[in-house]
């Protein structure tokens, strides 16, 4: 890669900067724009692929819109850092996605240009109709936004609800689709096949050129352009109807395929579309990655930086281990689900396009045909898993914790009510760390545990991960979830025999007679350091790893409270309704007396920062239960 330039781009605060420009200069700036994020992402690692492939389509946009008054909203917000970059944060760059510095998505709080926050997909249609028709009733006619969204979120249902309502609502909505064929892993789906198609079938290829002719036409005559398309509206019509198209069957006006990294070009194009009335959808082709050799060539690897690299060869840091390290969760899912699969025939298992981040790509490979890539789908994975239930598989279905909120009336309608014997596996449950506030997992066991039929619990380690999956596949077991964290276990032996766990069974951990702390999930590992901590200094405590919220262990909860009035509970999921608020509404609707003291996510959304950096804000690490048994000791 040639030696960073910046002239161009330290001359821009704000794309009122960049409207300063020539056309002749925007290529050199998207140059200097992609080999910044390129060096800035190598020393801070974040999302990578994405936005380089919207290098050109970002100054663009912003050269043409008049931003912020103009308005862009990103889907998903992975593709944004050009964007944050050209909008008055070049300087606070190197803080992104750290503790304290500046969010890896769009946020309307961190500034006046991200006009919509996002993080989950597929928002982008419906909060840019909800915009424009807000300027339309405040009188700003003049306003016009734009939705940018990619193929992979293009797949998620609320998509189709906006493009649906944007439709027919008579609004000057511009959705941009940019299409790389890719979302993290390859895009799926019909939709992916139709797109596909658009790009490479003769009939398509003619409507292009069709359009294109059209479209120069307008270009020369400049602002007049809403003439001159009233002119040519009949022609235009005619050629699209010729040639039917999705979108054009919904009410949008289609244009493209067009290649997005034209900087000029998509200047000419955008610039057309600005006064072309009405709900219109430009489809752009892109590379994700583009620019970066490695990450054109694996964008999966490099949908996010895999860690600190070498920004000539692509070579990945990675620190030895001094020792060897457990391994991740999401890692020892996916090789349990295969394990119990070979056994099992009824096992099947569901993702919604997340299948190397949730591992069940292993599960890919060796049984494709029990394995589904949903798109980004969660409600339909969660109903879809449902319909195989019903027809006695046993589907695991395998969701971020955050994402599967997508889901929650399937949960209950399609899974719950029937008592189905979906296997809901919560990935990525609690603080993840650097996507923060968007992407914690920290509301699942508030929302699943009021919820009838259902089982709810979190593995402590690995270990217990696999027998609780072990337990879930077994005969009967109804509606089950399973949550566990980002990041990894504890041991170096985890590839035990499976056992089942006995339903609502807690275990102890520590046996001791001053205070008795009841976690569930991984920070039980926090309550365990922070036991052996306290006991050197001659507290006591009785440690138990509770395993369910739901069927909570109430034999384990009489006999603490015959034995205890002091109790701490633990969790990384929200204190209000989650694992603390079932044991205290036991401890009271029973009548027991004592104090009670909940550790877990307060009453806030949670920014990012490091895992650990988190665990200590909210004050559940070991250092946090040390403090409150200290405090609960004294009185
Ligand atoms: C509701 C939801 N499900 C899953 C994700 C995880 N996710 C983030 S980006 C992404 C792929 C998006 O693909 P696309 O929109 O085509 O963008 P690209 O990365 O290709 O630019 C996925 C699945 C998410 N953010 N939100
Ligand atoms: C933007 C997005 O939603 C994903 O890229 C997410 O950040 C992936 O998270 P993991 O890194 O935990 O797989
Ligand atoms: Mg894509």
């Amino acid at each position: 890669m040639a030696e960073a330039q910046t002239q161009l781009l330290e001359k821009i605060e704000y794309p009122a900067d960049l409207r300063k420009l020539s056309e002749k200069e925007l290529p050199d700036l998207c140059t200097e724009l992609r080999n910044y994020i390129i060096r800035e992402v190598s020393s801070n690692p974040g999302h990578f692929g994405a936005s380089l492939g919207v290098i050109e389509l970002t100054v663009a946009l912003h050269y043409v819109y008049q931003t912020p008054y103009d308005q862009l909203v990103w889907d998903v917000g992975h593709q944004a850092y050009g964007h944050k970059i050209l909008t008055g944060r070049r300087k606070k760059f190197h803080t992104n996605r750290r503790m304290g510095g500046i969010s890896g998505f769009p946020k309307i709080a961190e500034s006046e240009f991200d006009s919509f926050g996002v993080g989950h997909s597929s928002t982008s249609i419906s909060a840019a109709l909800g915009l424009m028709l807000a300027a339309k009733i405040k009188g700003e006619a003049d306003r016009k936004v734009v939705a940018v969204i990619g193929d992979g979120a293009m797949t998620g249902g609320m998509a189709f609800e906006g493009l649906n309502n944007a439709a027919t609502s008579n609004s000057d909505i511009l959705v941009i689709l940019n299409d790389n064929n890719m979302a993290i892993d390859p895009a799926v789906g019909g939709l992916n096949n139709y797109l596909v198609q658009m790009q490479t079938s003769p009939a398509y290829n003619r409507l292009k050129s069709d359009v294109w002719k059209i479209l120069g036409k307008l270009n020369k005559v400049g602002p007049k352009a809403r003439q001159v398309l009233q002119q040519h509206q009949h022609a235009l019509k005619s050629v699209l109807l010729r040639n039917s198209n999705l979108f054009e069957s919904f009410g949008f006006r289609y244009f493209g395929p067009v290649d997005g990294h034209d900087v000029n070009a998509m200047v000419k194009i955008l610039a057309d579309l600005r006064n072309i009335e009405g709900p219109k959808l430009l489809h752009v082709i892109t590379k994700k990655g583009k620019g970066f050799a490695p990450a054109e060539q694996n964008a999966t690897k490099w949908h996010a930086a895999p860690g600190k690299f070498d920004i000539r060869t692509g070579e990945v840091f990675v620190d030895l281990p001094l020792k060897p390290s457990p391994p991740k969760y999401q890692d020892v899912f996916g090789k349990t689900i295969v394990e119990l699969a070979e056994k099992n025939e009824k096992i099947t298992a569901i993702t919604p396009a997340m299948p190397t981040g949730s591992s069940l790509n292993w599960m890919m490979e060796k049984f494709p045909e029990r394995t589904f890539d949903v798109g980004i789908a969660e409600q339909h994975a969660v109903t879809f898993a449902a319909g195989l239930a019903a027809n006695n598989l046993v589907p695991f279905c395998n969701i971020y914790s955050s994402f599967m909120q997508r889901s929650y009336d399937q949960i209950i309608h399609d899974v719950a009510l029937q008592k189905l014997n979906v296997v809901l596996c919560l990935d990525r449950a609690g603080l993840v760390g650097a996507d923060g506030a968007t992407h914690h997992g920290v509301f699942d066991l508030a929302y699943l545990r009021n919820i009838p039929n259902m089982t709810v619990s979190a593995p402590m380690d690995e270990i217990e991960m696999r027998n609780l999956m072990y337990t879930a596949q077994l005969p009967d077991k109804g509606p089950f979830s399973i949550r566990f964290p980002r990041g990894k276990g504890i041991h170096l032996e985890w590839e035990l025999p499976l056992s089942e766990i006995p339903v609502g069974k807690s275990r102890e951990i520590a046996n001791g007679k001053d205070i008795a702390v009841l976690s569930i999930g991984h920070p039980g590992n926090f309550a365990k350091e922070a036991t052996e901590e306290l006991s050197k200094e001659g507290v006591s405590v009785q440690h138990y790893d509770m395993r369910f919220v739901k069927p909570l262990d109430t034999e384990t909860l009489d006999s603490v409270m015959k034995h205890f009035d002091k109790i701490i509970t633990v969790e990384d999921g929200v204190i209000n309704g989650g694992f603390g608020s079932a044991v205290m509404e036991y401890l009271f609707e029973n009548g027991y007396q004592g104090r009670i003291k909940r550790l877990g996510i307060p009453d806030r959304f949670i920014d990012q920062g490091s895992p650990e950096e988190l665990y200590r804000e909210c004050g559940f690490d070991s250092d946090g239960i040390c403090r409150e048994v200290r405090k609960m000791m004294k009185g």
